[in-house]
């Protein structure tokens, strides 16, 4: 009986012992994570001048600011008014530019608890942008608060795993492949001009007024499932569809928290995301089961499949590698493109004269018919006007990465886990690299090309710089060529009355109420 006793008392010490242990430990790491190793690297970093706001910074701030300035951060702007540009950078942004005077042009600040180093000197960024060592990599945070989203496909990987898939999905890519995208492009373009034929008959006006967001999502959607999923296009779709609801539940995630290890408790919304990413991963593989009987052609999901099946994986890590590359590709692809092409009609709609430029430029070279590749070459006012809207308001506006390694770039040491940030609308619009009228649209300064616009064209980065530069920017210059010039050749329009200019930060820069138009056949 005593023993019995004994024993009883014993087994609750050591389970008791053994739990003590394991919080002990738990808390030790917490305070490593969250406390003493960001307290480390901001000392590294003070000792070499970088200092910077001491309080956490969690993107739940940037709400807070946007409610002390109006609902985007955009100053209010009256409808009808013709768009100020030189809003972007400064109300997106606001924090930056009051820390900047306070810091100087180099300092850190924290996200959740990675320290991050904002730099915009012209030879640092460079150096970072094309600096080729794997121990430079996308940060680690994204992928975190991204994954259910981003998997882990190309977009957030990192070394040889990244090397490895940039190698398969790259010349799927190149210039050469995408001369063969023209005509799906052209499909894609075809059936837009279609709708806003029949909007325009439909008004008894004859000038439809078209909210044109969720046309530009839909073009650049259908052009994405085209080039990724080919004959198996119906079920692409489908699969974009989940994937568009997806990527709404994960951007109000990542707008209303920067605490790290969110995605994993079982809120409303995450359990949205999780049943959501079941759903898209289900259909994924359904698509590339019905692949395995017949040969295919060659398009993106293709490459991807047999990229994976040449990789020397497990199954499991055969399907996630299938499965996340398909969502990047959507993702990279698909909001980009759709809100690149709705600021390009905004500032044609805005700017009269070169809308009429770059429609005479079209009609002579189309003369009539739907663009070929070498047409989109000889359509230089156009791409004039894409470089420039991609310099106001260019869709991803930050560039990113995470020392992997403890690294240098000139005389910045930056240690292990530091991200660095160089903030591209501060760059596209510095009056010194771009000139007095920085803020204002004028593509006559591409006139020359890139080297021609500005004195550093390393830092005109809409598409990023580097090894890390977007695989897909010969498809959407392609994509954005076809569909204006097309809408030109068709329509002509103004900005509507109802059209209020207020840039936002979502996932990516957008016109917070969308872009309204007042459209005529031609
Ligand atoms: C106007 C439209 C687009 C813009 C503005 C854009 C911009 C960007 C930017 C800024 C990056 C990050 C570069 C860096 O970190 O240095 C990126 C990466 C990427 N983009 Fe795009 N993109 C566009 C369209 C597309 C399209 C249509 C596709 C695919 C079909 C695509 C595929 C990718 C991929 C796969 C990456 C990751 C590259 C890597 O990490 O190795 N993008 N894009």
């Amino acid at each position: 009986m005593m023993m019995e006793v004994a024993w009883r008392l014993l087994d609750r010490r050591i389970v008791f012992a053994t739990a003590a242990v394991v919080i002990l430990r738990l808390i030790f790491r917490l305070y490593n994570a969250l406390i003493a190793k960001p307290r480390e690297l901001r000392r590294i970093l003070k000792e070499q001048g970088i200092t910077g706001p001491h309080q956490t910074f969690l993107l739940g701030n940037i709400r807070e600011i946007r409610k002390a300035r109006g609902a985007s951060g955009a100053p209010k702007a009256t409808p009808g008014e013709k768009p100020v540009h030189h809003d972007c950078a400064g109300t997106i942004f606001p924090f930056f530019e009051q820390w900047r005077k306070q810091y100087g042009e180099m300092f850190v600040f924290a996200l959740g608890n990675t320290q991050i180093v904002h730099v915009v000197q012209s030879d640092v960024v460079r150096d970072i942008t094309t600096c080729t060592s794997l121990d430079l990599g996308k940060p680690s945070y994204q992928h975190k608060e991204r994954g259910a989203l981003l998997g882990q496909g190309i977009l957030t990987s990192n070394g040889t795993f990244w090397a490895h898939q940039r190698k398969i999905l790259a010349p799927e890519l190149y210039m050469e492949k995408v001369k063969g995208m023209v005509g799906l492009v052209n499909e894609s373009t075809k059936t837009l001009v279609k709708s806003w034929k029949s909007h325009v008959e439909a008004s008894s006006s004859g000038a439809a007024g078209i909210n044109i967001d969720e046309h530009m999502r839909s073009f650049s959607g259908d052009v994405i499932s085209r080039a990724c999923f080919g004959s198996s296009y119906d079920k692409g779709e489908e699969i974009f569809v989940k994937l568009r609801a997806l990527q709404e539940v994960m951007s109000k995630m990542v707008l209303s928290t920067g605490i790290p290890g969110m995605r994993y408790l079982p809120t409303a919304s995450n359990r949205e995301a999780w049943a959501l990413e079941k759903e898209v991963r289900t259909l994924i593989l359904e698509v590339v089961k019905e692949r395995k009987a017949a040969a295919h052609e060659k398009d993106l999901l293709q490459m991807v499949l047999e990229g994976a099946r040449n990789s020397d994986l497990s199954q499991e890590a055969t399907d996630r590698f299938i499965v996340d590359n398909c969502k990047n590709i959507y993702l990279a692809g698909f909001e980009t493109t759709a809100v690149s092409a709705t600021w390009c009609l905004m500032l044609l709609a805005a700017n009269p004269e070169w809308q009429d430029r770059v429609r005479q430029e079209a009609i002579e070279v189309c003369g009539g018919c739907l663009p070929d590749s070498e047409m989109l070459r000889k359509m230089k006012q156009l791409t004039m006007v894409i470089h420039e809207s991609l310099r106001l308001y260019s869709p991803v506006p930050v560039v990113s990465r995470e020392a992997l390694k403890s690294m240098k770039f000139g005389d910045l040491n930056v240690p292990e886990g530091v991200n660095l940030w160089s903030l591209v609308l501060v760059l596209h619009t510095d009056p010194e690299i771009w000139g007095p009228d920085s803020y204002q649209f004028n593509p006559e300064r591409f006139a020359n090309g890139i080297s021609g616009a500005c004195k550093l064209p390393h830092l005109y980065m809409p598409f990023g710089v580097g090894p890390r530069v977007c695989l897909g920017q010969n498809l959407a210059m392609v994509e954005l060529k076809i569909l204006l010039s097309q809408i030109v050749c068709n329509f002509s329009f103004t900005l509507s009355p109802k059209y209020v200019h207020s840039p936002a930060l979502r996932l990516v820069i957008e016109p917070e109420f969308g872009v309204d138009l007042l459209v005529k056949k031609l």
